[in-house]
């Protein structure tokens, strides 16, 4: 295993009843980068995404931590030893502000349990916090809307601050800019500029001017293996890259 990675797989692999969506992927997320999991549709992101966070167990290979294996590990617990993935809207609660769903998540991680929630004093702390959050994410000004009132990119904003309460050594960021207009894409890109500070993230994201903007490296993923890897320069000049994924991309534009 490289010494540099704090996050990183060996022979990963995922067979989905005979078909093999991973194909002995190695990877290395070095500290402090953002390390972007680019390539065409049915490549193999979001299954390798979902190894690395525990929600699908790998049929083969390892993945560690900061030298910890956590092969097999749940989700829930994958979370709390520091990777973490930003939530899907869907897992909302309509009713709840956005400085509710924050605090929940603060409390969550505090492992402090419900009682506390009667502790005024330890609900101001979170509250506090809670704001920071949404501060840092540009819905300060939302924080006591209810999440069903917020627009499709505030909603993706809160997602982000969610995870960041988990306070994660890795942030894993599932299609950030998807669905957005350029107005949105442009703000969510500076978003993660800014929280990006001092953390690792790694990215699944289809728009390569986005991952261009945003990754030190990337990993281009085809039929369930690494085609290439690199700075965004180098890869996006890398003439396999072009065919199998840019390529593809242009064309269905
Ligand atoms: N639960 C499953 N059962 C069977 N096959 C699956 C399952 N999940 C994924 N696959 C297959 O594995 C391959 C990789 O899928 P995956 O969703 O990881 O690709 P992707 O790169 O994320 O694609 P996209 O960009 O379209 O989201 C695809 O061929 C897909 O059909």
């Amino acid at each position: 295993m490289a010494g540099q990675a704090l996050l990183s797989a060996r022979g990963l692999t995922r067979d989905f009843r005979g078909f093999r969506a991973v194909d002995e992927i190695d990877l290395d997320v070095a500290p402090e980068s953002v390390h972007a999991l680019v390539g065409p549709n049915g490549a193999g992101k979001t299954t390798l995404f979902n190894l690395l966070t525990g929600f699908l167990p790998p049929s083969g290979g390892r993945i560690e931590l900061a030298g910890r294996d956590i092969t097999g590990l749940p989700p829930e617990r994958v979370a709390r030893l520091g990777v973490a993935r930003s939530f899907q809207i869907t897992s909302l609660f309509p009713q709840l502000s956005a400085r509710e769903h924050v605090a929940l998540a603060l409390q969550s991680s505090s492992g402090l349990g419900w009682r506390f929630w009667r502790s005024a004093k330890l609900l101001d702390r979170y509250t506090e916090r809670a704001d920071e959050l949404l501060a840092m994410v540009g819905l300060a000004e939302l924080a006591q809307a209810p999440s069903a009132a917020l627009a499709y990119g505030r909603k993706r904003a809160l997602e982000l601050a969610i995870a960041l309460a988990l306070d994660p050594k890795v942030l894993l960021l599932d299609e950030p800019t998807a669905g957005m207009g350029l107005e949105d894409v442009d703000r969510t890109v500076e978003l993660i500029s800014r929280v990006r500070a001092g953390r690792t993230v790694v990215l699944v994201e289809h728009n390569m001017s986005v991952v261009g903007r945003l990754a030190d490296t990337v990993t281009v993923l085809q039929a369930g293996k690494v085609l290439v890897e690199g700075p965004y320069e180098q890869v996006r000049a890398d003439e396999r890259v072009i065919t199998a994924y840019l390529g593809a991309a242009d064309a269905a534009r």
